[in-house]
């Protein structure tokens, strides 16, 4: 009875075993270490390096170490990037998660937990956005997972597997007791930078547009804090066990922060005006993405703990000044 993580080594499977291993559960990490680190994967979890995509690998891991549920985070999760590399992310997101999906049914794996996206939907016409809107993904990253959902749907309907997608919006934070944090070689997201700037990994921060048609000229978005995001991966698991059908699920908490309403909240409580400059609008962005959030908490009886942005951020915080005496490096 154990649960396989891909991704484990990342950001937010680290967290997802963490989350498993405190609820009780054994847990086994399968991550190719492309951009996860092995120390990030939590001590009471097996680790196996390799691919979430090598169909035999897989086969052979379920075998060895009883595994009846996988949580899939493994996967390339940079936008811009996925412009320019789409068949890299096609070929990461969803080729390799069809192996894995392969190799989940011919192993008679019965529960299924996918990391999706916000991104499916693309721009939205209104917010907060349900799980009934139309997927209309305007980025190869969101068209990558769009059709990995599409796989699982098609795929649950056709075996004795349910699954359960969780369309995450932004996450940040990290662990309140400090095991887990964001570690990217390759950050991009707000939190993240601007932790980095308020600590001095970074020299400035960029805002990236303030003539969006927001209150004050900036996007906002729904930041959730991976802890209780993680926690939303738990009792996913057990709704699948206890006979749930198959389902998407928004994870936000369905309200936003602008861009610059977040800058200050790091400047706030990390005490340090770092540099703050204005730059041209990111491909891309839309103006406002919050979570109509009531699903996730209706069917899997979630309850959130840190909807708190000066939390999240203290979090993110501090997982940065921890990073600097474990050596990480990885400022752009
Ligand atoms: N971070 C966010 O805000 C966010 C938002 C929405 C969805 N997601 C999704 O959540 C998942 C986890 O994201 P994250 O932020 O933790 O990213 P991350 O880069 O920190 O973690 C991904 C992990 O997967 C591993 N990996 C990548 N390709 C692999 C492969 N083929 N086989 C085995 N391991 C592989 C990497 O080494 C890394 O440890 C991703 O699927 C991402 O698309 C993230
Ligand atoms: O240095 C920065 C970084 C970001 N931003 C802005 O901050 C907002 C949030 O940007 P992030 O890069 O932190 O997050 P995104 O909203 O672009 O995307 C994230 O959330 C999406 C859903 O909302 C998807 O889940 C996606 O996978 C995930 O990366 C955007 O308006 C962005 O332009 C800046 O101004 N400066």
């Amino acid at each position: 009875m154990t649960v396989l993580v891909t991704g484990g080594a990342g950001y937010i499977g680290s967290h997802a075993a963490l989350a498993l291993l405190d609820a009780g559960r054994k847990v086994v990490v399968l991550d190719n270490l492309s951009q996860g680190h092995r120390w990030a994967v939590p001590a009471g979890a097996a680790f196996v390096e390799g691919d979430c995509g090598d169909y035999e690998l897989v086969r052979k891991l379920v075998a060895d170490h009883d595994v009846t549920a996988i949580m899939h985070f493994a996967g390339s999760i940079i936008v811009p990037e996925s412009v320019v590399y789409p068949l890299d992310y096609y070929y990461n997101n969803t080729v390799n998660s069809r192996a894995l999906a392969q190799a989940a049914v011919d192993a008679g794996i019965r529960h299924f937990i996918f990391s999706s996206t916000a991104g499916v939907y693309g721009e939205p016409a209104k917010t907060p956005i349900l799980e009934d809107f139309p997927s209309k993904p305007i980025s190869p990253y969101g068209t990558s997972k769009m059709m990995t959902e599409k796989m699982l749907a098609d795929a649950s309907v056709a075996h004795d597997m349910n699954y359960v997608a969780l369309r995450y919006f932004n996450v940040a934070g990290a662990d309140p007791k400090g095991r887990a944090g964001q570690t990217s070689r390759k950050a991009t997201h707000l939190i993240k930078i601007a932790s980095q700037a308020a600590t001095g990994v970074r020299s400035h921060l960029e805002i990236y547009g303030e003539d969006y048609e927001t209150p004050d000229g900036t996007c906002i978005r729904d930041y959730i804090h991976v802890s209780d995001l993680a926690n939303a991966h738990v009792l996913a698991l057990e709704y699948l066990e206890n006979g749930g059908e198959s389902d998407v699920m928004n994870c936000g908490y369905g309200r936003g922060f602008s861009v610059k309403e977040v800058i200050s909240a790091v400047k706030e409580v990390s005490g340090v005006d770092f540099p703050v400059k204005l730059a041209e609008r990111r491909p891309g962005d839309p103006a406002a993405l919050i979570a109509g959030a009531d699903r996730v908490r209706e069917k899997l009886g979630w309850e959130p703990k840190h909807d708190d942005l000066e939390m999240i951020v203290r979090h993110a915080l501090d997982w940065e000044e921890s990073l600097k005496t474990r050596q990480v490096v990885d400022a752009a």
